[in-house]
């Protein structure tokens, strides 16, 4: 039976060390060591940062409250606490708020004074690290003796890092390759890799599908029968709020399907709404909620029709169940074009107000939660994902105000950001009240300039290019950055990495 402090001590060995190598290893160790399914479960959950038993509804306020004196010797077992948490997740009914308070309350007594850091952070999400899953990956990959290619596949199908850690570990590869498409259960979604210009796209990918790359939110829709499901690209499933897809795809002509694509409302000249408008439809706070905007579905794949999975299938034939299955709602796009072709789709679908073109292979299976080859975006400006590390008090009219942003880069190895530059440009006033009023629940600490926040805020921000830098610790800086929006639809795991921003510097 494995020590919770072990898990402890690992969690630190891991967020102290920037190789990526020793990460892997010391996780790997540790999970070679759990004993069982739910052991492996448990400790894998608690290393992402992400308890297994999910929301165990005691609030931030309740858990910060929590500073009974500290056991002196480390007793607790990875068992004991996952079964305290499912007992206070499991609390229901009347006096449930006592029971949790009670059954923490002893767990943090039974905890030393690093196990109830380690704790705090847990259940109030400060743990949550998304850009773990990489390097835990290998680790079950080291620890199982399974190839890295069948973990990270049964991950991207399941979307569910412990159960695929328990699954390799007990069972091996044939464990994993049970791992399938399932109705109702969404997957990863594929993503794209920046193309260079669209001649070059075309000629790599030929044939292809170049299709509108449209500027909304990414949606995975199940279907089955009248069961409707809607998620989002980071997997949340937001079905109560978006009725007028789930009746779009009710009145579909087929039994069941699984559908990828975008979603956004137009404005009445048909142009493109606000992305924020699109995104406060989820249920987002961003921006003021907008009432009444019809959200309007585009699909651009099929990885599942009427019983057959498709998700190995080459686009060419996902292309053709797509048609099938959605008619008249595909987005727009051309089969095998000319460049000249593809050239007036691509002004076609800029002057339409969208970002760009997706030029994809026909002959490309779906490699779910991939960032690969065979999909290849181009679009006029370079845009990257960054995450918020802090913001400025502004000055003169901006007095008061939280304005000038820290922007940092993923470190692909899952250390924390790497900071690659400063800006404000861009920021209207609705955002900057916004900033001001939500930086303040991600603070982690201040100082009279600047308010620093956990790395939890994701923001896409537009630049011309990048520079060496001496001041910044990647060696890069941004190149007249400015906001373009909030990203509430992607988490730090989803943001661009310190080797994209590297990567500008060579393609001015
Ligand atoms: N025709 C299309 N095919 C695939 N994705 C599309 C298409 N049109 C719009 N999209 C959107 O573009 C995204 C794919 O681009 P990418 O892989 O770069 O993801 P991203 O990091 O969210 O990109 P961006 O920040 O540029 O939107 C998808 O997640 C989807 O939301």
């Amino acid at each position: 039976m494995l020590k919770f402090a072990e898990v402890v001590a690992v969690s630190a060995e891991v967020g102290g060390t920037r190789s990526r190598l020793a990460k892997v290893d010391a996780l790997a160790t540790l999970l070679r060591r759990a004993e069982g399914a739910a052991e492996t479960e448990a400790v894998v959950a608690f290393l992402a940062g992400a308890p297994r038993q999910g929301r165990i509804g005691a609030g931030w306020r309740t858990i910060v409250a929590l500073a009974p004196e500290p056991a002196a010797a480390a007793t607790l077992t990875v068992g004991d606490v996952d079964r305290a948490l499912a007992d206070v997740a499991g609390a229901a009914g009347k006096g449930s708020a006592g029971r949790r308070a009670s059954v923490l309350g002893a767990l943090f007594a039974a905890a030393t004074a690093d196990e109830q850091r380690f704790l705090r952070a847990l259940l109030t999400g400060e743990l949550r690290q998304g850009a773990l899953e990489g390097v835990m990956l290998d680790a079950v990959a080291r620890a199982s003796g399974v190839p890295g290619e069948g973990v990270r596949r049964a991950f991207m199908l399941s979307g569910r890092l412990p159960a695929t850690a328990a699954a390799a570990l007990s069972g091996g590869a044939d464990a994993l390759a049970v791992f399938r498409l399932e109705l109702g259960r969404p997957v990863r979604p594929m993503l794209a890799a920046p193309g260079a210009s669209l001649a070059e796209a075309v000629a790599a990918l030929r044939p292809c599908v170049v299709e509108y790359k449209m500027d909304g939110a990414r949606i995975q829709v199940h279907k089955r029968g009248d069961d409707v499901r809607v998620f989002t690209r980071t997997l949340r499933e937001i079905t109560g709020s978006v009725p007028e897809l789930v009746e779009v795809v009710r009145g579909l002509p087929c039994r069941s399907a699984v559908l990828d694509g975008e979603t956004l409302a137009l404005t009445d000249e048909g142009r493109p709404r606000p992305f924020q408008e699109t995104m406060s439809r989820f249920g987002s706070t961003v921006e003021e909620q907008v009432k009444a905007l019809l959200l309007r579905p585009y699909f651009f794949d099929c990885l599942h029709l009427d019983g057959d999975d498709l998700i190995d299938e080459p686009l060419r034939a996902r292309a053709a169940a797509l048609r099938r299955a959605v008619g008249d709602h595909v987005i727009p796009g051309l089969v095998d074009p000319t460049v000249a072709e593809a050239e007036n789709l691509t002004a076609a679908a800029l002057a339409a107000g969208h970002e760009g073109v997706m030029v994809k292979d026909l002959d490309s299976p779906y490699q779910a939660g991939r960032r690969g080859k065979a999909w290849q975006k181009v679009k006029p400006v370079h845009t990257l994902d960054l995450v918020v590390l802090g913001a400025e008090w502004g000055h003169g009219r901006r007095t008061g105000v939280l304005s000038n942003l820290h922007l940092g880069a993923r470190d692909p190895d899952g250390g924390p950001p790497v900071m690659v530059g400063k800006t404000f440009k861009g920021l209207t006033d609705t955002l900057l009240r916004w900033q001001t009023e939500e930086f303040p629940k991600h603070e982690s600490h201040r100082d009279t300039w600047t308010v620093y926040l956990r790395p939890e805020i994701v923001v896409e921000i537009a630049l011309d290019g990048a520079q060496v830098s001496t001041r910044y610790p990647g060696g890069v800086a941004l190149r007249f950055a400015r906001v373009l929006r909030y990203r509430p639809d992607k988490s730090p795991a989803d943001a661009d990495t310190i080797d994209t921003v590297r990567a500008l510097l060579s393609s001015r």
